[in-house]
């Protein structure tokens, strides 16, 4: 099996501030990975490690076996739309075009007939056709977050890295963002999904991976409440809340 993203020995200081500790992880091609973790775990680190706005203070990260900062295009990166500047004047459709743009682009690049053409094939594809001219301030967050996905979708990136993009989203912008990662893996693409909703490790994951500064657990999407409470470190009726029951194994596992 072709590996896609290849991590090894992450560590990730900010100043004496340490994000990550010797993370060793690697994704396979068409795997549909979420990783979960408790605040401040170092999830968004990892993924903007992987994305190579963040430089690791020891280690090495390689995509399609490239490293991060040469492998321009095979990665598409969805922030979560709270994050995301709306007062900034700028139409959904424009928001769309600009993940046509590569590294070569210059700052007066202009679309050709096919960027344009793929925008509107996204758009009609994550039912926002009707949208294409509206400022991004006046969207829901359910309806920015999908944008968001649209811009990542007209670069055809081989891999989607998603940091949280289904937070504060309404249910059923939620239920269709997940549905649609489902279709974009079936179609072969690897996804990378930083979550705090563990309803979709049942549902929707290949594999999982929690994070807590270190790697606690990277494998099949089925929790014991020993993995947990590692993690976590807290009891684990408090961090189960919500989880669905068949998350959680019956029986101790080994993992490493
Ligand atoms: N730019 C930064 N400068 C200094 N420290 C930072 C910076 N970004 C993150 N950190 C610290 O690094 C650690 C990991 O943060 P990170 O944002 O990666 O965690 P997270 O798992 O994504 O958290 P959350 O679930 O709350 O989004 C935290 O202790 C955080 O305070």
């Amino acid at each position: 099996m072709e590996t896609a993203i290849d991590i090894r020995d992450l560590t990730v200081f900010y100043d004496d501030v340490l994000a990550l500790e010797q993370i060793n992880l690697t994704v396979q091609k068409g795997d549909f990975l979420t990783i979960i973790g408790p605040n401040g775990g170092g999830k968004s680190t990892l993924i903007k490690s992987i994305l190579g706005l963040v430089s690791p203070t020891v280690g090495l990260i390689k995509i399609f076996g490239i490293p991060t900062r040469k492998s321009h295009g095979s990665v598409g990166y969805v922030p979560q739309f709270s994050k995301f500047d709306r007062k900034f004047p700028i139409s959904v459709i424009e928001v769309v075009l600009m993940g046509r743009l590569t590294a070569r682009s210059g700052f007066f690049h202009k679309y050709v007939k096919e960027d344009w053409e793929k925008a509107e094939e996204i758009l009609a594809r994550l039912h926002l056709s009707d949208l294409k001219d509206r400022q991004i301030g006046q969207l829901s967050g359910g309806q920015l977050q999908r944008v968001l996905i649209a811009r990542a979708m007209v670069g055809n990136p081989a891999i989607y890295l998603l940091d949280e993009p289904t937070a504060s989203v309404d249910s059923e912008s939620k239920t269709f963002i997940y549905e649609l990662l489902r279709q974009l893996n079936e179609e072969g693409k690897t996804i990378v999904l930083v979550t705090h909703d563990t309803n979709v490790v049942a549902h929707y994951s290949r594999s999982i991976a929690c994070l807590n500064q270190k790697l606690h657990y990277h494998g099949d999407p089925e929790l014991t409440t020993e993995i947990l409470e590692e993690m976590y470190g807290c009891p684990v009726e408090m961090i189960a809340h919500g989880v669905p029951h068949r998350v959680l194994a019956t029986h101790g596992r080994e993992f490493g």
